[in-house]
């Protein structure tokens, strides 16, 4: 099911950065934050739990990568978090994500819904040049990403997070409720900055994007909830 809410990746240097940023949006709006590692390294779970009692939803962007049982009990603590979506990545391998998705369900406290969990395909910020060179994927970036998208199916997990131009590709190869998480959401507008791999968010949901991720356009705007309000307008097909 499509997410409607673009999720704001809140990638702000500390706790009080993020209040002045949510200061600009109507205070009874429930929004969909992303916490990633920028804010989650320097404010610890805590960050995490304010944005819940705030009224938020939550996708932990961890990216876990390590061995199986490290990332088993790492999905055990994050299970006690009560984010909505987490993630690992695909790179890790098959026993991996199933580990993780182990943890996450043992660790979920009993009446609470287990976190959806997704792997990375490629990052957004990678080309297929990349793939191939420094990667030594000799069949590039299209193939790797659908070859991860499958792997992920098959040990169990939600989705993936790729990019909107392989969205439709993996719903093909998974199946039409298997989730797409795709940042590297810009308008035409916008800076492309670091992301190789971009696309609008009236194209995402053509392609099939389940949730948008948006963080520069929105939190370097000089009114993030105008940016806000245009990308949400244009993700769901309104004003535009
Ligand atoms: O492949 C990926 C995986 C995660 N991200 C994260 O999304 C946001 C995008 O921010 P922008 O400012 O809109 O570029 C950021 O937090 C990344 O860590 C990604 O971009 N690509």
């Amino acid at each position: 099911m499509r997410e409607e809410r673009p999720v704001i990746a809140l990638d702000l240097p500390s706790k009080k950065a993020i209040e002045a940023f949510l200061a600009h949006f109507p205070s009874d709006e429930s929004l969909y934050v992303k916490v990633g590692m920028e804010i989650f390294y320097q404010e610890g779970p805590s960050i995490v739990s304010w944005l819940i009692s705030e009224g938020h939803d939550v996708f932990l962007d961890l990216k876990l990568h390590d061995i199986p049982n490290t990332v088993y009990s790492a999905m055990k603590g994050i299970a006690k978090l009560g984010v909505s979506l987490t993630n690992v990545h695909a790179a890790g391998g098959k026993e991996m994500m199933e580990m993780a998705y182990k943890g996450l369900q043992e660790g979920t406290p009993k009446g609470q819904s287990v976190p959806k969990l997704i792997a990375v395909t490629q990052l957004t910020s990678t080309s297929d040049e990349q793939v191939k060179q420094e990667q030594l994927i000799s069949v590039g970036l299209n193939e790797s990403v659908r070859h991860y998208a499958v792997l992920t199916q098959a040990s169990g997990l939600d989705g993936v997070v790729c990019s909107a131009h392989e969205a439709k590709d993996i719903k093909q190869h998974t199946s039409d409720d298997f989730v797409c998480l795709t940042p590297g959401i810009r308008l035409a507008s916008n800076d492309v900055g670091d992301q190789k791999r971009v696309m609008t968010p009236s194209k995402a949901r053509e392609n099939g994007s389940t949730f948008i991720v948006v963080g520069r356009p929105i939190t370097k705007a000089e009114n993030p909830y105008t940016a806000y309000l245009n990308i949400k307008n244009e993700w769901n097909g309104e004003n535009h």
